[in-house]
């Protein structure tokens, strides 16, 4: 897995810092607010799993399952629901919990069906943030780090279903692209 990686942006040591940095800043923010926090998977599953380890609080947790890449490295515009929440989020403070915003394209879609079904509030933490190929109007309210106009694999983010397992954030190399005039 490692030679396919052409560098290391985010190292395990650095997520973990921030994790912990965002969970006390939620911590404070969400106490006494029993907020949902709502997983995206399948990527945002370690951070999610990580990130409410850092709240102090109580809370609840569910999961959506939503799928607009593929094996692709651009989205497909189109966000398939696999698996809807098994919560009501009506009248609930809802935190989202993605691991990369890119197009906005995903979050754009969610946030605006967690409104319609009448959430008390509607936040997003997102661990990633590349704002370079935005399509969609969208600003994360939490963020742990900004990346650039690069296609990153690892600590959940795959290419292809692959390289989730990888402790830290990094680049892949253009050459493990199937189509080259992907990027
Ligand atoms: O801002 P966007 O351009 O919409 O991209 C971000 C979304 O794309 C990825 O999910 P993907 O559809 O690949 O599903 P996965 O999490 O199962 O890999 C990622 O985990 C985000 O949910
Ligand atoms: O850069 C990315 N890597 C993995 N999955 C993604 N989904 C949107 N952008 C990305
Ligand atoms: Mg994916």
């Amino acid at each position: 897995m490692d030679e396919d990686i052409q560098e290391v942006l985010i190292s395990e040591s650095e997520i973990t810092r921030k994790v912990k940095e965002l969970g006390k800043q939620l911590t404070q923010d969400y106490r006494g607010l029993n907020p949902l926090c709502i997983c995206v998977l399948k990527g945002a599953a370690p951070f999610m799993t990580d990130l409410v380890g850092q709240m102090e609080i109580p809370l609840e947790m569910d999961f959506m399952d939503v799928s607009s890449y593929g094996a692709s490295t651009k989205s497909s515009g189109v966000v398939r629901i696999i698996k809807d929440l098994d919560a009501s989020v009506e009248g609930r403070h809802v935190l989202v919990v993605e691991d990369i915003i890119d197009s906005g394209l995903t979050l754009n879609h969610l946030l605006e069906l967690f409104r319609q079904r009448n959430a008390a509030s509607v936040k997003v933490v997102t661990l990633l943030d590349k704002p370079g190929r935005r399509s969609a109007e969208l600003k994360p309210d939490y963020c742990g780090f900004t990346v650039p106009d690069a296609f990153v694999v690892g600590y959940g983010l795959d290419y292809d279903e692959k390289y989730r397992n990888l402790r830290y954030i990094g680049v892949l190399k253009k050459e493990v692209y199937t189509h080259s005039s992907e990027l």
